[in-house]
Order: C-alpha cells, then sequence, then structure tokens
C-alpha cells in the first residue's frame, strides 16, 4: 500500500479539494492522508466563505505525517496566502521529500479567489522549485504568465516558460479550450499530448483536483511521469463522463465509476 498525502482546502459539498483527493487516492487504492490549509464553504453554485488554518496547525500537520509515516507522494492544492505557502515550504524543506505534484489553484470554476491576488508571487517563487510537476489550467497559465492562450501552439510555448520558473515537468490543462480536452505535457525537452474530445457535461466540479491528485497516486506507485499522466487522465475522463447531477450546479465527477462498476454496485 502506498501512502499519498494531501496539502489542500476542504470543500463542503465533496467534490473537490481535500474530500475530492482523499476519494481520488483511494479509487486508486492508496492511502490518503490530509493536510488542511484553509476550509471552504462551497456547494456546486459557489464557494461563500473561506478560513484559512493557522501556519502553526499546518505546520504541525505536516510534522505529525513526516515524523511517522513514509509519505510516497504529495499533492498540493489551495493554499489561500502567503503564510501558508511560506509555512508549507519551510515545513517541507525538514525532510526529504516524494514525488510532489503543485496543482497551483487560483480561481474556482465559479469565480472566487482561492489564492490571493498578492500571493502569486509567493507561489511561484517558493513552491514552483520544489515541484515535480505543476498542472496548471488555462486561466492560471494565463494569469502567471501574462498571456492568452487559445490553442495547443501557445500551450507548448506556456509550458516552455513555465518550465523556466523550476518544476521538472509542466501539465497544461485544456480543460477550458472550447473545441478539444487535450493536455500538454513537458519535461524540458519533449512535449507529450493527452488528447479527449471535450465530454458536454456540466458536471466538471473538480476535475483539476481529482486529475492532479490520480497522477500522484500513479507517481506514489512508482509510474514513470508520462504513463502516469496517461493513466490519471483516463481516470478523469471517466470520471467526467458519469458526473453526478446533485446540487443546483456544476455536479462533481464519479471518483469511483471503475470501482463500482467491477464489484456490481447499484448506485443510481
Ligand atoms: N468537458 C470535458 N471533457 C473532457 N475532459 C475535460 C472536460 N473538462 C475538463 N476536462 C479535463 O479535466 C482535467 C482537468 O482540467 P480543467 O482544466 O477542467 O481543470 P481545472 O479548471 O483546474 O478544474 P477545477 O478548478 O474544477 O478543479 C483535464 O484533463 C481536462 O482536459
Ligand atoms: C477547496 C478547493 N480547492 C480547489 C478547488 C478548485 O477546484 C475548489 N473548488 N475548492
Amino acid at each position: 500500500m502506498k501512502h499519498c498525502l494531501t496539502i489542500a482546502g476542504s470543500d463542503s459539498s465533496g467534490g473537490a479539494g481535500i474530500q475530492g483527493d482523499l476519494k481520488t487516492f483511494s479509487a486508486h487504492a492508496t492511502f490518503g492522508m490530509s493536510v488542511i490549509t484553509a476550509v471552504t464553504a462551497q456547494n456546486t453554485q459557489g464557494v461563500f466563505d473561506v478560513e484559512d488554518m493557522n501556519p502553526s496547525i499546518i505546520a504541525n500537520q505536516i510534522e505529525a505525517i513526516f515524523d511517522d509515516i513514509v509519505v510516497h507522494a504529495i499533492k498540493i492544492g489551495m493554499v489561500s496566502k502567503i503564510e501558508t505557502i511560506e509555512v508549507i515550504a519551510k515545513t517541507l524543506k525538514k525532510y526529504s521529500l516524494p514525488p510532489l505534484v503543485l496543482d497551483p489553484v487560483m480561481i474556482s470554476k465559479s469565480g472566487y479567489n482561492l489564492l490571493k491576488p498578492e500571493a502569486k508571487k509567493a507561489l511561484i517563487e517558493k513552491l514552483f522549485p520544489m515541484a515535480t510537476l505543476i498542472t496548471p489550467n488555462l486561466p492560471e497559465t494565463e494569469e502567471i504568465l501574462g498571456y492568452k492562450i487559445k490553442n495547443l501552439e501557445v500551450m507548448k510555448q506556456a509550458a516552455k516558460d513555465l518550465h523556466s520558473l523550476g518544476p521538472d515537468y509542466i501539465l497544461v490543462k485544456g480543460g477550458h479550450l472550447a473545441y478539444t480536452a487535450t493536455d500538454i505535457l513537458y519535461d524540458g525537452k519533449n512535449f507529450y499530448s493527452f488528447k479527449q474530445e471535450r465530454i458536454k457535461t456540466t458536471h466538471t466540479h473538480g476535475t483539476g483536483c481529482s486529475l492532479s491528485s490520480a497522477i500522484t497516486a500513479n507517481l506514489a506507485k512508482g509510474f514513470p511521469m508520462t504513463k502516469a499522466v496517461k493513466a490519471a487522465k483516463e481516470y478523469i475522463t471517466t470520471a467526467i463522463l458519469h458526473g453526478f447531477p446533485i446540487g443546483k450546479g456544476v455536479g462533481p465527477t464519479h471518483h469511483f465509476y471503475e470501482l463500482y462498476k467491477k464489484a456490481g454496485i447499484q448506485y443510481e
């Protein structure tokens, strides 16, 4: 059994953030652990409130895990503000780290700033160089680099520009492209394209969180990066295809579709 850690925010509606990450780790038969950076009051319609955890409890959660349990891979999601970023970087640096996937969460699908705008610089300077992989979506990539991205060619240029900021691998996610859901992976030398037709659905709450957690679980199992991303892309595509129409807005994906199918579990 491999052990995966998510350092992220709690999503009360269960599809994204810590809850989505732990479901994804479990769906990959890995043991999930969590460090909560913030608690959000959100549902399928929006984010209504956020309470950030104090830096001391963030540090204590990280230390409690690393001082006791082997961590095979880490995912970082919502980090809210400068103090949170600083304490995560400082505390993690005390340990020898496994692969680290950083999802640079900035703005929720409903338009809420999950990262305070003034914290962008700290995220890039303190956490990007520690990351094995970063997984920005298109609005995040545009925000970090300061130019518009409308097609796959510009996504490749963006991947190169992001690579110069320190991560070993870049995955620019194309979920916000109009015509395809193609993601581009860059390792500093080669590009790898993960092509997928856009699925016509509104139930895409937490797709980014779940994709990065699936990659994390695959890295924990020792998959090389291209294989980890390929398998995670297949996982998220299935999860989106079977998304749940719960709530009045953007519903969550189905984290356990394949497992339920194999087990013959009826859930409808
Ligand atoms: N409609 C869709 N059909 C197929 N794949 C999709 C669709 N929407 C997103 N994806 C895929 O889901 C993954 C997550 O990408 P996306 O760009 O949506 O992340 P995100 O915006 O960070 O998500 P969130 O903020 O909700 O967590 C990517 O592999 C993307 O290509
Ligand atoms: C807590 C949290 N993290 C990340 C996202 C982005 O999907 C979200 N909506 N909520």
